[in-house]
């Protein structure tokens, strides 16, 4: 895998899931894209149900691909929401993306014309709980 990430394969990822979002109830799509430690783009998009609190955001739908595609760790993801105001990950993502990142990995903010604000794990979720918190 290259130091730089291919920031702009990664955006494209996320607005390409974006579009795929099924969102019939909020009517509010959000896509995502991971750059994992095996190099390859995991997406995810948000998926409603009829249930409301059953919906999956993208951010899970991300990292679901990417456990299942055999990699471990996110290098970056980028995040986009519908609408102007940037749309940064709901906390129970911000926890999620923690299992699975260190507290430098960079989550990107997209808008439908590219990555707009940048933050690091430890900026959304500072003082986080993670694996090594639990006892041996
Ligand atoms: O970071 C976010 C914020 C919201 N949503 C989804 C959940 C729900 O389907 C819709 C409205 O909250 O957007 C995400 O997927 N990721
Ligand atoms: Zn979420």
């Amino acid at each position: 895998m290259s130091a730089e990430p291919d920031l702009e394969a990664l955006f494209a990822a996320a607005l390409a899931a974006q579009q795929k979002a099924y969102a019939p109830y909020s009517r509010f799509k959000v896509g995502a894209a991971i750059l994992a430690d095996d190099g390859k783009v995991y997406p995810g998009c948000n998926v409603e149900n009829a249930a409301y609190p059953v919906g999956a955001c993208a951010e899970a739908g991300a990292i679901s691909a990417m456990i299942a595609g055999g990699a471990g760790a996110i290098r970056a993801i980028v995040v986009i929401g519908d609408g102007a105001e940037l749309v940064t990950p709901c906390g129970a993502c911000r926890q999620r993306i923690r299992e699975f990142a260190a507290t430098e990995t960079p989550i990107l903010i997209a808008g439908p014309d590219g990555i707009r604000a940048r933050f690091s794990l430890a900026e959304l979720l500072p003082a986080s709980f993670g694996p090594a918190n639990l006892p041996k």
